[in-house]
């Protein structure tokens, strides 16, 4: 698709969304940059989108790229025709975007600046040209009661043609053979025949259908809009106050983010605490505790309190940039389908032109006697000639179905890795930290040497794990640190990770392996101690040896994720195989099979990275198409190994995330089912598309030789089909998600009423609620609950949505369209809650059901037991516990775990209310959460 800008293509159609990478100037532009570092400075490349409402048809994207690479100072131009958008980089020194807008609308392509984020412009109205052509066509159809009116069909042409023209006129000045100049052609062919309304027909259609195109994908295309409007442009510096813009901070710079403020830049919270909602990101709308060291996300919502960030990454560079530029690159990464029909389409139109051309001169050459047939049956051929509905009916749907997976938090690569996933015969999971949690807890920890006391073999292997990336390494910190023994990794020399084994460090001058069985032959010992001789309980055995001697065991244990049982049955009934490669022990594997009900079919256990590799190869051998699921860096090569590598959470290894094919924006792995299921969806969206376009050029060509040349028929074939195939491919935009009735955490159905994210909020009670015997008790919990809200809280959620001039509300709370919890426990529209909060942080108190969430960050800030003592104050009330309140340990995993919403599990306890309804709603998350 590339095209010299001076030169032709020789007249050939190029249908496809090619992006015209101007190569030579791009480099030229670097060399500057690198030259000069004065010049550097003033050299700023700007990403300008555009709006484009006159690109239409694939045949017009090289015309675009024409127009747009003569100009000087354009450095990338990208089209993307499902979304009628350009995107141009550009040195904006030399060219501003009013100037790139100025020369795509010479070419009549109605171009227009799209701030970053902004919606498009939905034209409600057909244009006056479309109105005035209809008008004119209808009147010249009295031409039976009166003939003269037939000339008013001539009107109607000349009054719908100045746009085709102009766009015309383009094309061939950029030696581009486009749509509207085979439309111009057609229109000629008519008029020369004298067939009027013929030719005003022609020409309404394809302005009626142009139009009502840029309609539907505009509508397709919001979601991309939200997408690019999720990360603000503006960053508050947490010095000196002062407003930037985004793009202008440099990485490890401290941005100040305020309650209600959408996180600017992806980093890391340095002060403060509070509540985030990355449902923007993951797909999963439920309140986040951020606090120091915790990772936050551009584009994610602070909720509630004050927080500081440190950047660990440039804007451009964060996630949620990332997804926007995916969606937006996606075309770029083409599918077999769609190289396939782009080849096709290539030839396509040059030789239905050529027949056209033979159609038309040779008849009259031979001076047959019917000439004026084939000069008809060689318009009609000349228009059939653009394949623009079979070369959108891939990547119109492929974008809706990118949008739709970015918006239920999935992060997907490209066309390409859709159409692989909807092909998968096996999915391979890696066990910790995907099937399961991957949050070890300490079961036993013991020192088998006389030799050295428990407290130091603590202090060792928590300072050497401190250097550990792997799960059982924090739970082994964590598991010091409750022992007031403070890990000091500084002290840690010679660090050395054995993968799937353990970990190698020397520390006060001792050599310490610790790690599974396998290490004993790093520490060059034969045996390691027997377990069960040892009374040790527990899945996951580890040992710690110094130099070549035993001196420790522990045992860990680590739970399967809550959805997994569940997503693994969803994959049994696409058809599906289910299997487990796991570094961990036979045991462990034997173990998690059993909490899934046996649902994995095939399972391999103490694999060695290289060897998850050799195994995905043997199951694409054996078993055809696999997709590989893994979080760890350990499990990067099979995930590239593998036909899609799903890589998990958002948070993830970096290593995983980047050679894998789709990212889990959160680590829910019953998004994996759902992708599965959307790919073949989006497949089978295409099949449908491209056999509808076919099969309408076909029809309309076999009905032209079979002596019925119908002009209107071929135009209605061409933009027709071209709306058709965007309509249809909208309908994957569509939720009919199953998830409403979902619990998205627990993956089991929620009565009716109980939206996503509120029904999570109630944790157990929502299966709880398909038990019947157990839903009194839930409604029990429910009461107390809003006794408790209103104790607490001077006015609940309902009071202001109800009632807002009562509940002393000066400022405007916008709850729009979510939920909100009333005091009867029923959820009624408006999830909002949050936002609800956030506006006004001072008037948290009064605000909303979520009061907790708000109050919690008020009360808890910090993260010194002082502070958390006093933080519940709902708990307060209702356990007396006025001081000691959801204390815990200071690492902080731990405290994330516990401290949702202020509710730990000693409190559900101390309340009565063993597993669910802790003091309120919010805290619900919590049985999938605490781990105590
Ligand atoms: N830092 C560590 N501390 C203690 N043991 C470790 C450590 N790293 C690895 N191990 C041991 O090596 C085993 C295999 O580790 P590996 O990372 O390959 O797999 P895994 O994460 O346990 O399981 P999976 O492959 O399913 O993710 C672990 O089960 C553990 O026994
Ligand atoms: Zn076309």
């Amino acid at each position: 698709m590339r095209k010299n800008s001076n030169g032709c293509n020789g007249g050939q159609l190029q249908g496809g969304f090619a992006l015209h990478s101007l190569g030579v100037k791009r480099k030229i532009l670097k060399m500057e940059e690198q030259g000069s570092p004065k010049r550097s400075k003033e050299v700023r490349h700007q990403k300008s989108y555009f709006e484009v409402l006159g690109l239409c048809c694939p045949s017009e994207v090289p015309l675009i790229e024409n127009i747009l690479s003569s100009l000087d100072g354009i450095q990338k131009v990208s089209v993307i025709v499902p979304s009628k958008m350009v995107i141009v980089i550009h040195d904006n020194l030399m060219i501003s975007q009013l100037q790139i807008v100025k020369a795509l609308n010479q070419a009549r392509l109605e171009a227009t600046v799209r701030a970053y984020g902004t919606d498009a412009i939905v034209k409600k109205w057909p244009s006056p040209y479309i109105l005035a052509s209809g008008l004119l066509l209808s009147a010249s159809m009295f031409k039976y009661f009166f003939h003269p009116l037939k000339w008013l069909a001539i009107v109607a042409v000349a009054a719908g043609l100045p746009p085709i023209v102009l766009r015309s006129v383009a094309a061939i000045r950029t030696c581009t053979l486009d749509t509207n100049i085979l439309l111009l052609v057609a229109v000629g062919g008519a008029v020369a025949l004298e067939d009027y309304t013929e030719a005003g027909f022609i020409v309404l259609l394809f302005a009626v259908a142009t139009w009502l195109e840029s309609i539907a994908s505009l509508k397709a295309t919001a979601g991309m809009s939200t997408l690019m409007r999720m990360a603000p442009q503006k960053a508050i510096l947490a010095e000196t106050g002062e407003v930037v813009d985004a793009q202008d901070v440099k990485i490890n710079t401290i941005l100040a983010v305020k309650a209600g403020e959408v996180i600017p830049i992806d980093g890391v919270v340095v002060e403060g605490q509070s509540e985030v909602d990355e449902s923007s990101l993951t797909g999963e709308s439920f309140p986040v505790v951020k606090q120091p060291q915790s990772p936050v996300w551009a584009g994610t919502l602070n909720i509630d309190g004050y927080i500081s960030v440190r950047t660990t990454a440039l804007a451009e560079q964060s996630a949620v940039a990332r997804m926007a530029r995916l969606v937006e690159e996606a075309q770029n990464r083409r599918s077999k389908t769609q190289t396939l029909i782009d080849s096709c389409a290539k030839y396509y139109t040059p030789a239905v032109v050529t027949i056209a051309s033979g159609v038309a001169v040779v008849p009259t050459l031979m001076r047959v006697p019917d000439t004026k047939r084939w000069f008809r049956l060689a318009l009609v051929l000349l228009v059939s000639a653009c394949p623009c509905a079979l070369v959108l009916s891939t990547p119109v749907a492929t974008f809706c179905a990118l949008l739709r997976a970015a918006r239920a938090g999935l992060f997907i690569k490209g066309g390409d890795v859709l159409e692989n996933l909807a092909g998968i015969t096996v999915v391979a999971f890696d066990k910790t930290g995907t099937l399961t949690k991957g949050e070890f807890t300490v079961m036993d920890f013991r020192s088998i040497s006389s030799n050295v006391s428990l407290h130091t073999l603590l202090y060792w292997v928590s300072s050497i794990e401190s250097k550990s990336s792997h799960p059982m390494a924090s739970a082994l910190v964590d598991y010091a640190k409750s022992n007031s023994i403070k890990p000091k990794p500084e002290n840690v020399r010679e660090f050395h990770i054995y993968p799937a084994e353990g970990i190698h460090g020397e520390i006060d001058g001792k050599n310490i392996y610790i790690g599974n069985k396998r290490i004993a032959s790093r520490a060059a010992c034969k045996t390691v101690p027997n377990m069960e001789e040892e009374g040790m309980e527990g899945i996951n055995y580890g040992y710690i040896f110094l130099d070549m001697i035993p001196i420790g065991i522990f045992t860990l244990s680590d739970t399967c994720r809550a959805g997994a049982a569940q997503a693994l049955k969803s994959l049994k009934s696409l058809g599906i195989k289910c299997a487990m490669l796991t570094g961990d022990s036979n045991e462990a594997a034997i173990h998690a099979q059993n909490q899934l009900g046996h649902a994995i079919e095939i399972i391999h256990a103490e694999l060695l990275p290289e060897d998850k590799v050799r195994l995905v190869g043997d199951l694409k051998a054996g078993e055809g198409s696999v997709a590989m699921i893994g979080d760890g860096m350990n499990d990067a090569p099979s995930l590239a190994m593998a036909d899609v590598g799903i890589s998990m959470g958002i948070s993830g290894s970096a290593v995983a995330k980047e050679t894998s094919h789709i990212t889990l924006m959160s680590n829910d792995i019953s998004k994996v089912p759902k992708a599965i299921r959307l790919a073949r969806k989006t497949y089978f969206t295409i099949i449908q598309n491209i056999f509808f376009s076919v099969i309408t050029k076909v029809a309309v060509l076999a009905f032209a030789f079979a002596g019925h040349p119908l002009l209107w028929a071929a135009v209605l074939a061409d933009v027709g089909t071209c709306l058709v195939v965007i309509l249809n491919s909208m309908m994957l935009l569509r939720s009919k998600d199953k998830n409403k009735n979902h619990c998205a955490r627990h993956e089991h159905k929620l009565l009716g009423s109980h939206e996503q994210s509120q029904g999570c909020k109630h944790g157990h009670s929502c299966h709880e609620h398909e038990k019947g015997e157990k839903e009194k008790r839930h409604e029990k919990c429910m009461n107390q609950d809003s006794q408790i809200e209103s104790s607490t809280a001077a006015h609940c959620c309902h009071e202001s949505v109800a009632d807002k001039a009562n509940a002393k509300q000066e400022h405007s709370i916008s709850i729009t369209d979510g939920k909100v919890e009333h005091g009867d426990g029923l959820l009624k529209e408006n999830t909002s809650k949050n936002v609800a909060c956030s506006h006004k942080p001072d008037m948290r108190e009064s605000c909303c059901e979520s009061h907790v969430i708000c109050s919690s960050s008020k009360f808890c800030r910090g993260t010194d037991k002082e502070k958390h003592g006093e933080c519940c104050i709902t708990h307060r009330h209702v356990c007396g516990k006025e001081q000691q309140g959801c204390s815990s340990s200071s690492s902080q995993g731990t405290i994330e775990r516990r401290m949702i919403n202020g509710c730990c599990n000693s409190y559900r306890k101390r309340c009565g209310k063993k597993d669910s309804c802790c003091a309120n709603g919010n805290v619900l998350l919590l049985p999938e959460i605490i781990l105590e």
